[in-house]
């Protein structure tokens, strides 16, 4: 028989001893009592809870579910210890009678034990249960036995869930029920213990320091304690209720009052601290119902401690989770506040307005200029991408898109156009100013110059300038631009094997960008440069798409007014761009391409232009770009003359630059070591004082002063090219001759503008005058400069023997002349033969095995008894045998080659020639005269043999190239026999 009734603040045992009740009533000593209130409301005066009918509140646990818990089980009322009965001392309400508790509804609690001095809310909606509730009250008997169900046997308490719980409890009825309830619930009375013991408090202490610790550390403990403390405010800790109501701010303040009162508590009573502690801790049922079980005050007091402690360590652990799950957010939340902030900031100072409308407003602004003249088909695209930019999230891929290609809409020079100049006259002087010579070239540049003026447009030509390397086919292209005043734009298609290069990629690919033309006009930023494309003979074959046709497209003038490129995706018009192509083979131009093309032809210089470009350009030029002073330095006619003639034998003029240079980074170095020394004075030097140096700087003075190691040259130097320099070398001969003994150090050159003072008082002048550095180039101390001369291959024979002539041939680096060597490898009855070396290619092997027979029939017919060839087996060699050579045009010469070796007889000296042969011995004409002729001249070749057909290429050579040669046309090979061996 269930004989304990819970109480909000008496614990009771079954099997305690009936005793007086009234001893829970001396706990609740103040008219706040719960237990009073808990009476009252029950009463009907319940002022807390306006759903009272339907949820009463209880000192007991919550059912938790919307099932009533059924009273199935009347317990008997509980006897209370006698002795707390005796030790009561409160005042008894007047209008309870103890004999009403005797019996009390007995509610089973399935989660947790109901401490003393808790409140719980339990649902009741059972109208049985609520009758006899509030029969109960009406009996004046407001008590319910609170106890904890016990686990069904068998199960693992921390395992079973609370629903499985809650529906078992609604099951269990009767004396099933009755097993199950707990012994102990919460009507009874703590075993007296002594306050001051110092064990009891210090275990108080520690509980109060240890939850204090935790409410610091865990906001969740202070909700869970927030509304504990609710309920414990109705009971005696009313102070404390207060505070715990207001903590759920949880703010520092509120926390530090909560643990005052956590203090206060244990000021004055441990069991319930031991209470407080277990109930609010998140240990289990069974930890709780020991803690509710444990009447002893020190052991409960250590129960507690262990739970809060366990507790404080949960906390902990939880806070360095949330520690480091914060730390790896913030970073990245930091970063984007302050951005946001930024631009929070910057859009309030008006330094940016939202991205999209400044871009929006940078593109209209950008294309304003030009509104009147742009296409307006292009104008309405802009405008239908600007509206789509609007609509596009900033963050999109799609919106960068839209943003770059708005950018190169945009960026574009539509219609605008630089002033074309016509000026034939101004034309002249700048080609003049830039290049020496190229004549030919220059006139066909005027030419077209006039043609445009009378046109009023320079459009639809494409001029293609072909040659070596070197001979200023990029800068005529300059040039021209300058003349025409376009803005020059160059690139090189050599090795392109994209066609995008040339077309753009499509917008759609990740990177796309528009071709060259567009980035060409984007660049330059008018829509009439002179564009040059360098290279077009080596344009790539494409794998994808084929470049020259694509070319094609842009080239072509027909096509290019509508021009479309795959990124811009609106026609541009490209028929007022200028094109310039270089090449240095016209063969390897791909038809279609060359057809539209005016070639001029540039073939390379002989050493006389080469003399004039060196000395007139590269010097000058050079020399400013190496900050040298004309006056500083001295490069002798025939130290050039050396320079050209034994290291830059080459077409072009690039190699002499390079040389030229060279030379002039030596003679820099050369005067900044000097000037470094002349700071620092030593014995038998000559120190260049700072006054003088200062005059000199000034550029008044131009004394100058030739250093003893280097040579000085008694012929003056060219008059012709520099007047100061004219009398700046007279003056180095006339101090030559003042300073007789000195002269072995430094030689002295007077300044132009105190000349006739030099020749009138030297003494004075030489006083007055200030001393310059001067560094002289002669051809002795030439290859200090250039290093010793370059072995050229070309000349390997002084005086050709017996079977070896010199031929000429033209190569893509200009022309150069080449050996034919014959020799005999045997010689028996019948073996006769032609063994070929020299990297021939099938042409050139073909060219030599008419040659042969040619050869044969010529000495049979020159000499009807001489068997040579018949029985000779004969090797002809091409030196250099690494390059490999082609072509028809030494077939003259290898029978020549093999005559002279067959008739034992040289030929004749400084003779060169070129021709194809047939069979019959006829002679054909061949390509690259101008370069044949510049290349015989270069080798000293003085009689040149060149096919009649020829004639007219030859004749319109510049007088400079033909003159002093001894030329001759032939058609057969009989008259290159007697020119070649005639005595
Ligand atoms: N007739 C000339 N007068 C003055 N300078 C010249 C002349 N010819 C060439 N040069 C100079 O020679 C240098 C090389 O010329 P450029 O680069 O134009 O040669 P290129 O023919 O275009 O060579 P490549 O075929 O290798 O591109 C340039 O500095 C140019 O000024």
């Amino acid at each position: 028989m269930l004989k304990a009734l819970s109480s909000s603040c008496l614990r009771l045992r079954f099997h305690s001893t009936p005793s007086s009740l009234p001893s829970h009533l001396r706990h609740g000593t103040d008219s706040n009592s719960p237990l009073l209130r808990v009476l009252d409301s029950l009463r009907g005066s319940n002022r807390r809870n306006p759903n009272f009918c339907q949820r009463l509140f209880f000192c007991s646990d919550s059912t938790d579910g919307s099932e009533p818990v059924e009273p199935e089980t009347e317990a008997k009322r509980p006897e209370v210890e006698e002795a707390e009965a005796k030790s009561s001392s409160a005042i008894v309400p007047t209008v309870f009678r103890p004999e009403d508790y005797l019996t009390v509804l007995a509610l089973p609690l399935p989660h947790r034990p109901l401490f003393p001095g808790f409140y719980m809310p339990i649902y009741v909606k059972d109208p049985k249960l609520l009758a006899a509730l509030v029969e109960s009250r009406k009996r004046q008997a407001p008590y319910a036995g609170a106890f904890l169900l016990k686990d069904e046997p068998g199960t693992d308490p921390s395992v079973a869930s609370g629903s499985d719980t809650d529906k078992n409890i609604y099951e269990l009825k009767g004396k099933e029920l009755f097993n199950r309830l707990n012994e102990v619930g919460t009507l009874a009375q703590d075993k007296p213990y002594n306050k001051d013991d110092d064990v009891i408090k210090a275990t108080s202490f520690e509980v109060i320091s240890t939850l204090r610790d935790v409410l610091k550390t865990s906001s969740l403990w202070r909700d869970h304690v927030q509304t504990y403390t609710q309920h414990i405010g109705d009971f005696n800790y009313s102070r404390l209720a207060d505070f715990g109501a207001a903590i759920s701010g949880a703010n520092k303040l509120q926390c530090q009052q909560v643990l005052e009162e956590l203090d206060h508590i244990g000021d004055f009573n441990y069991s319930r601290l031991a209470d407080f502690g277990a109930a609010i801790s998140g240990a289990n049922k069974l930890q709780c119902q020991q803690v509710l079980e444990e009447l002893d005050v020190y052991k409960r007091l250590k129960l507690t401690l262990e739970l809060v402690k366990k507790e404080m360590e949960i906390s902990k652990i939880q806070e360095s989770i949330a520690k480091a799950i914060e730390e790896k957010i913030s970073g990245e939340q930091r970063r984007y506040l302050l951005n946001e902030q930024l631009k929070a900031i910057k859009k309030e100072l008006g330094l940016e307005t939202d991205d999209k409308t400044a871009l929006s407003a940078k593109f209209r602004e950008r294309i304003e200029p030009n509104k009147d003249r742009c296409p307006p088909h292009v104008l309405q695209v802009i405008e239908e991408e600007l509206t789509k930019l609007q609509l596009l999230e900033a963050s999109s891929s799609e919106f960068n898109v839209t943003r770059n290609y708005l950018d190169w809409l945009t960026a574009l020079p539509w219609g605008n156009y630089s002033d074309e100049n016509f000026d034939v006259l101004r034309a002249q002087k700048i080609l003049d100013e830039d290049h020496y010579g190229l004549t030919d070239i220059k006139e066909r540049i005027l030419e077209f110059i006039a043609v445009g003026k009378l046109r009023g447009t320079s459009q639809g030509k494409i001029i293609c300038l072909s040659g070596p390397p070197g001979v200023g086919k990029t800068s005529i292209g300059r040039s021209i631009a300058r003349a025409l005043n376009r803005k020059f734009y160059r690139f090189s298609v050599g090795g392109l094997s994209d066609v995008a290069e040339i077309k753009g990629h499509r917008r759609t690919y990740i990177g796309a960008m528009p071709g060259k033309m567009v980035q060409c006009l984007k660049n330059v930023g008018t829509a009439n440069p002179l564009v040059l494309i360098d290279e077009i003979d080596k344009l790539g074959r494409g794998h994808a798409g084929d470049p020259a046709s694509a070319m094609l497209e842009l080239l072509d003038p027909e096509q290019n007014a509508n021009f479309l490129d795959h990124y811009l995706d609106v026609p541009i018009d490209l028929s007022k761009v200028l094109f310039v192509c270089t090449a240095n083979v016209v063969e390897m131009i791909p038809n279609p391409l060359l057809d539209r093309m005016e070639v001029v032809a540039l073939a390379g210089y002989i050493t006389d232009e080469k003399m004039h470009i060196a000395r007139d350009y590269l010097e000058k030029t050079t020399r400013e770009a190496c900050g040298i002073k004309p006056e500083q330095v001295e490069v002798t006619d025939a130290a050039l003359l050396a320079l050209i003639e034994n290291y830059c034998r080459e077409a072009g003029v690039r190699n002499l630059q390079k040389h030229i240079e060279k030379i002039y980074r030596k003679i820099a170095l050369r005067l900044v070591r000097k000037g470094a020394s002349s700071e620092l004075p030593a014995a038998g030097d000559h120190v260049v004082g700072p006054n003088e140096v200062k005059e000199e700087s000034v550029g008044e003075s131009a004394e100058t002063v030739v250093e003893a190691e280097t040579e000085v040259v008694s012929e003056p130097v060219d008059s012709g090219s520099n007047d100061m320099a004219s009398e700046i070398s007279i003056e180095i001969d006339t101090t030559q001759k003042d300073h007789s003994v000195d002269e072995k150090q430094h030689l002295t050159n007077q300044p132009t503008d105190s000349k006739v003072n030099v020749e009138t008082d030297k003494k004075e002048e030489s006083e007055a005058s200030k001393e310059v550095e001067k560094v002289l180039v002669d051809t002795a101390n030439l290859s200090d400069f250039v290093g010793k001369p370059v072995f050229h291959a070309e000349r390997i024979y002084e005086h050709t023997p017996a079977g070896v002539v010199m031929g000429l041939a033209w190569t893509a680096l200009g022309g150069s002349t080449l050996y034919i060597e014959t020799t005999l490898i045997e010689q028996a009855e019948g073996k006769g033969a032609l063994h070929l070396t020299g990297q021939l290619g099938d042409v050139m092997k073909e060219s030599a095995q008419i040659a042969h027979t040619v050869a044969r029939a010529i000495l049979l017919e020159k000499e009807p008894e001489n068997t040579f060839f018949a029985n000779s087996k004969l090797h002809l060699h091409v030196p250099a045998g690494a390059t490999p050579k082609d072509g028809p045009s030494a077939g003259c010469t290898m029978i020549t080659s093999l005559l002279s070796f067959a008739m034992k007889k040289p030929v004749r000296k400084d003779l060169a020639m070129t021709g194809e042969v047939t069979l019959t011995g006829k002679i054909l004409p061949i390509g690259g005269v101008k370069e044949k002729t510049i290349a015989a001249r270069r080798n000293d070749v003085k009689t040149i043999i060149f096919p009649s057909a020829n004639k007219r290429d030859f004749d319109e050579l510049a007088p400079n190239v033909k003159e002093g040669l001894e030329v001759h046309f032939v058609d057969d090979f009989n008259q290159i026999f007697d020119l070649a061996f005639a005595d």
